[in-house]
């Protein structure tokens, strides 16, 4: 690792937003969201024929709409914490930090001239990805643009691109210290509630291809868990509760945001919401480990929508834990990742 500040950039990349919530701007973000292939695996044809002619003209007023529930003064609530958390980490390390986002803006060749411009000599850039778990959809398809991106553009600065942190001490630690507040003095139930994938997708980067989604999978050593989501999930829930001293009775696990009729991995957060109460789970405390900022399937879904749900479903009491945005152990936990590469 080139050690001189003078000579490093950063990049903190999140996946981004539409620029406004008019309906063709929200359109534009998810056509290019949906039509990248690590999202969306058909092939280019139905894939165009499912985003454009299908999935688009009926989602995009609908997630319009979403996005207006939650838009802020400063516009989108991922892009500006990120700007926020950008901000957080220039006080603290020497290398120019700059943000990109890997839909929407600001893109990856934007953020490589911004850093260009503010140090011409820079030898390496440094990316964080942040996404705590590797999924196609996420890490890997950040990672994959920002090297296509640097390759195309023959630019001479080495990459470098730090891997998913899902199991770090500096991330887990930080993760339950943004907790604590919530889960000490109280017995009510935490729900660690994790953006779903689908199922295809764990198949698709099972490198043993006979490991992944069965039995016991994600809790017998496998060489794959370097590349299965699922596993990783599991992970940080462990190493949570166990910072936490959380017993097994007062946690359990679900899957957010699923798109379509596919199989995205189960139990999904919105089924959940229902059943709980039944079940007695009446006080439910909820957070979100997969997402480090704040952002519409964590303000709107996570704390409006399935709120309601909940309530609805019988509930008594329900909070939303925020993400770990800027607070002052999540940012000392990216400068470590940083410092760590
Ligand atoms: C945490 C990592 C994420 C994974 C993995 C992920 C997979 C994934 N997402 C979709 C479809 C949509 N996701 C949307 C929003 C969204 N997704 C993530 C993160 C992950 N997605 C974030 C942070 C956000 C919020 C963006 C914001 O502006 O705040 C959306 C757009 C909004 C909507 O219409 O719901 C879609 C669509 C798929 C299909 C997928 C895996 C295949
Ligand atoms: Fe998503
Ligand atoms: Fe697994």
């Amino acid at each position: 690792m080139i050690k001189d500040s003078n000579k490093r950039g950063i990049i903190l990349m999140n996946l981004g937003s539409p620029d406004t919530t008019e309906v063709k701007d929200v359109r534009r973000y998810l056509d290019e969201f949906l039509m990248d292939e690590r999202v969306i695996d058909s092939p280019y044809i139905w894939r165009s024929i499912l985003v454009k002619g299908i999935i688009n003209p009926f989602r995009a007023p609908k997630s319009a709409e979403a996005y207006r529930a939650i838009w802020t003064k400063d516009g989108s609530p991922l892009v500006h914490i990120t700007r926020q958390l950008r901000d957080a980490l220039q006080e603290k390390v020497a290398e120019p930090v700059v943000i990109a986002m890997r839909y929407g803006n600001p893109d990856i060749r934007t953020a490589y001239e911004q850093l260009l411009h503010i140090a011409p000599g820079i030898e390496e850039v440094v990316l964080l990805p942040l996404y705590p778990h590797y999924a196609m959809s996420s890490f890997e398809t950040a990672s994959v643009e920002a090297r296509k991106v640097h390759a195309d553009g023959k630019y001479s600065f080495k990459l470098s691109v730090v891997r998913p942190f899902y199991n770090h001490p500096a991330y887990i630690a930080a993760m339950a210290e943004s907790m604590r507040e919530y889960v000490t003095g109280n017995d009510k139930h935490v729900l660690f509630s994790y953006h779903s994938i689908p199922e295809k997708h764990i198949h698709m980067r099972d490198i043993t291809e006979s490991h992944c989604l069965r039995g016991e999978c994600c809790t017998t050593p496998s060489a794959t868990h370097s590349y299965c989501y699922r596993h990783q999930c599991l992970e940080t829930t462990r190493l949570v509760v166990e910072a936490l001293g959380l017993p097994k009775e007062r946690y359990s696990i679900a899957f957010q945001s699923k798109l379509g009729r596919a199989e995205w991995l189960r139990p999904a957060t919105t089924l959940r919401m229902t059943q709980m109460p039944a079940e007695g789970i009446k006080d439910l405390l909820v957070v979100c480990p997969s997402f480090v900022s704040d952002c519409l399937e964590t303000l709107e879904e996570i704390a409006i929508r399935e709120k309601e749900n909940f309530m609805h479903a019988g509930g008594n009491s329900y909070e939303y834990i925020p993400c770990m945005n800027t607070r002052p152990a999540w940012v000392s936990a990216v400068e470590t990742l940083l410092r760590e590469l």
